[in-house]
């Protein structure tokens, strides 16, 4: 016993010691911010965008060092050679810059993820440090190598036997796993498993798939391998940038917290309905149409319906100008239109080349009917008059006219005859399900198309290129100077020099990598990261590639949960027309949040329903996890209203963690809804606000789809009439029995579904 305290005493100096350093660290940033603030507004401009750009530097540090409060150190190792070296959120050095805390991406903290008895990696011992707040309040051993613990010196025979007595390495994972939840996904950092770090260390290149069950920490991972990457390849990925793409606003405010406390904030997070800049896709849709939008035959149809406007006239006109006429005829129109199409390039910058073709054919019978030889400067002046005479614009805007993405896409799904010469592929029925209203709002479905009308469309970009050129040539002097100022202030290796010369050189609003390139369509990222991967249609995937054209992904889900009808059922049909052979695949197999008689179930079930669910074992077993409550089809809301009830008294802790949630039809939830009122669960009473559709993350309770749930986890699930929810899809009922982390309540009337029927009390 006194053994234990003593080593906790010891451990609480070294985490203390660990604390002052990161205290001083703030202070120490906290007096330069001051300092470069003190500065004020005065100063050459190139004097206020430096102070801005060190103003930025600083806060983002201050803002990583603060989000690292908690579980700052949670791990050491016990190195052969006698070294220990302790693991958290963070590197930490001292004044003279020896190690203090290991980053956890750092390859010297691998071993604390990946080492086992059968091979050590040179660590003799590996220690989980349990703390609260700042005060360690136990540790929790591993012995990998016990011949050389044994021999070790100044170990007395009690702390051998308690060392070597404490060999299980699960208690801070089943810690973990047990906790309350809170509404909010928090790290793994400390407990990541060895199957989770071979993938969250993964090779940058290439595309990386993730495929595992519910529950198996493909989210975690993909979060932590964002956070890994960003360590590991800082100076590809800061300027670039990392996109993560989630399948819902609820799902990337679930996830919000993750990157910060791993010390990362400039990842961009968006979902596909929000890609491309400007256009807001909130509008409800169809799943038919959202399915044929989602085929990847409509890049095709987007094709045709560009080249459509590009178009040979059936008569010629006559323009009358200066008492002249010129004839835009069908012929030269017709070889105009084919010699700006040999430049293959996009339909507005091609543009320009048939305007310039077809006003020097109209200048040339101008030329012809004056008679004498015309010179250079007026000939030019003869087609400035021609490209301003309103006949000539109009006759050739009709052959080639300059669109944008949002007027392609829209004259495509508004007018039936377009939309049939566009997509003759498409039946009748499924044209009449893709057509709308002109003032319909933008679907999350029309976002790629609106992508791939951009792409083939481009901009009349004439001006843009003679900018680039002068850009470059301006950057590069630019990254020389940040260069010089960062050596000079000895900031050397707190940023890049590209970074800061962004930085000094972006006027107005201060703008991070994130946000220049959330703004902008045709940015590149140097990764991207896809949560939920199978739900993406064809067409999405195609958008999503143009953003990295590197293939640098990381693409995690699970197709035996997919929902969406224009999703994936097999990865290799998605993704082999996309990534071609540029991507691997690795398997999670392990479920770490469904007690495992709830995971088994689940896995009955989807297998019944003939879904391609991969292989899972679970971490664990809770008792009484799993609940049926067979009832007349009118006592069903009351007796869900029960099981809340029930469900809201055991899970609160201490902590605040805690969350129940009613899955069930939309239906269903609306009769729940009322009942919970009648037994006095009102949503909006400060007991209970019972979430609304945008699910409101931080109530105690909250009634949800099983889509508005995908992704999410709560302590207590009452699922609603599976075979309502099986009827809508059995990704569906996947999904929503594999939700909760401590128990799953049933309350059905009508038969359960395959694979469950077995289970009824
Ligand atoms: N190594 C780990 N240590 C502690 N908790 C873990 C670990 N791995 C996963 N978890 C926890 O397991 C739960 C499920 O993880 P996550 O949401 O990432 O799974 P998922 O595979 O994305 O699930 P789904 O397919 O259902 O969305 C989370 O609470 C996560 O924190």
């Amino acid at each position: 016993m006194a053994g234990i305290e003593s080593e906790l005493r010891r451990e609480q100096e070294t985490v203390d010691g660990l604390y002052g350093r990161l205290d001083a660290l703030r202070a120490q940033t906290r007096e330069r911010l001051a300092d470069v603030r003190r500065g004020g507004p005065s100063g050459s401009p190139q004097n206020r965008s430096e102070r801005d750009a060190f103003a930025t530097l600083y806060e983002d540090r201050l803002a990583q060092l603060e989000a690292v409060e908690d579980r700052l150190a949670f791990g050491r190792l016990d190195l052969s050679d006698g070294d220990a070296r302790y693991i958290g959120r963070i590197g930490l050095t001292d004044d003279e810059h020896a190690s203090m805390l290991t980053d956890w991406r750092a390859p010297a903290a691998q071993a604390f993820y990946r080492a086992t008895a059968a091979q050590p990696d040179g660590v003799v011992r590996r220690r989980h440090l349990v703390t609260r707040g700042r005060a360690v309040t136990g540790v929790e051993d591993e012995v990998l190598d016990l011949d050389v613990l044994a021999s070790a010196d100044g170990l007395d025979a009690d702390q051998r036997e308690r060392l070597i007595g404490g060999l299980s390495g699960e208690g801070a994972l089943l810690a973990a796993l047990a906790a309350g939840r809170t509404g909010r996904m928090g790290d793994i950092v400390a407990t990541i498993q060895a199957e989770q770090d071979t993938i969250i260390r993964s090779d940058l290149h290439g595309a990386l798939v993730v495929q595992g069950g519910p529950g198996t920490g493909k989210t975690a991972v993909a979060l932590h391998r964002a956070a890994y990457l960003l360590y590991a390849h800082r100076r590809t990925l800061e300027r670039s940038g990392v996109l993560l793409i989630g399948p819902s606003r609820t799902f990337l405010r679930y996830i919000d917290q993750v990157l910060p406390s791993l010390g990362e904030t400039g990842v961009v997070t968006t979902t596909i309905s929000e890609l491309f800049p400007g256009v807001a896709a909130d509008g409800a849709e169809d799943e038919a149409a959202a399915e044929i939008k989602g085929r990847a035959l409509m890049a095709r149809v987007v094709e045709r319906a560009v080249r459509q406007r590009e178009r040979v006239p059936r008569e010629a006109t006559e323009v009358r100008i200066d008492g002249r006429t010129v004839v835009v005829t069908p012929s030269d129109v017709q070889s105009a239109i084919a010699r700006a199409r040999r430049g293959h390039r996009p339909h507005n910058q091609a543009r320009v080349a048939f305007v310039r073709d077809m006003l020097g054919r109209l200048a040339a019978q101008y030329v012809e009917q004056l008679g004498w030889e015309v010179p250079p400067d007026e000939r030019g002046e003869i087609v400035e008059e021609l490209r301003t005479t309103r006949e000539v614009r109009i006759a050739l805007n009709l052959a080639w006219m300059p669109l944008t993405p949002q007027g392609l896409v829209t004259d495509l799904l508004t007018k039936p005859a377009r939309l049939a010469a566009a997509a003759p592929e498409l039946s009748r029925r499924e044209r009449d399900l893709l057509l709308r209203d002109r003032d319909a709002p933008w679907t999350p479905a029309d976002v790629p198309l609106l992508d791939e009308a951009a792409e083939l469309l481009g901009e009349d970009d004439q001006a843009a290129r003679a900018q680039e050129r002068a850009d470059a040539a301006r950057r590069s002097a630019e990254v020389d100077y940040a260069r010089r100022v960062l050596q000079s202030s000895g900031n050397d290796g707190l940023v890049s020099a590209e970074l800061l010369a962004d930085r000094f050189a972006s006027s107005g609003p201060r703008l991070t990598t994130a946000e220049r390139a959330a703004a902008d369509r045709t940015w590149t990222y140097g990764h991207v990261v896809v949560d939920e991967a199978q739900e993406l249609s064809a067409m999405a995937w195609r958008m999503l590639v143009r953003r990295v054209p590197t293939r640098s992904m990381t693409i995690v889900g699970d197709v035996a949960q997919t929902t969406a009808r224009a999703g994936a059922r097999r990865w290799a049909d998605m993704l082999d027309p996309v990534l071609r052979t540029s991507w691997r695949l690795s398997e999670l197999t392990v479920n770490y949040r469904t007690p495992a008689a709830v995971a088994d179930a689940a896995q009955r079930m989807a297998r019944a329903a003939r879904l391609p669910v991969s292989t899972l074992t679970s971490a664990r077993e809770v008792p009484d996890a799993l609940r049926f409550a067979h009832v007349g089809p009118e006592d069903l809301a009351r007796v869900a209203a029960d099981e809340v009830r029930a469900a809201l008294a055991v899970v609160g802790d201490a902590s605040g963690g805690g969350r129940v949630a009613v899955l069930g039809t939309a239906d269903a939830l609306v009769d729940v809804r009322a009942a919970l009122d009648s037994v006095g669960l009102t949503p909006d009473t400060a007991e209970v606000r019972a979430g609304s559709r945008a699910a409101d993350l931080d109530a105690p309770l909250s009634l949800l789809t099983p889509r508005e749930a995908k992704g999410l986890e709560f302590d207590v699930v009452v699922l609603l009439e599976p075979a309502d929810v099986l009827a809508a899809s059995a990704g569906d009922l996947y999904v929503a029995m594999t939700r909760p982390t401590r128990a799953l309540r049933v309350v059905h009337a009508a038969p359960l579904p395959r694979g469950l029927d077995a289970e009824r009390d």
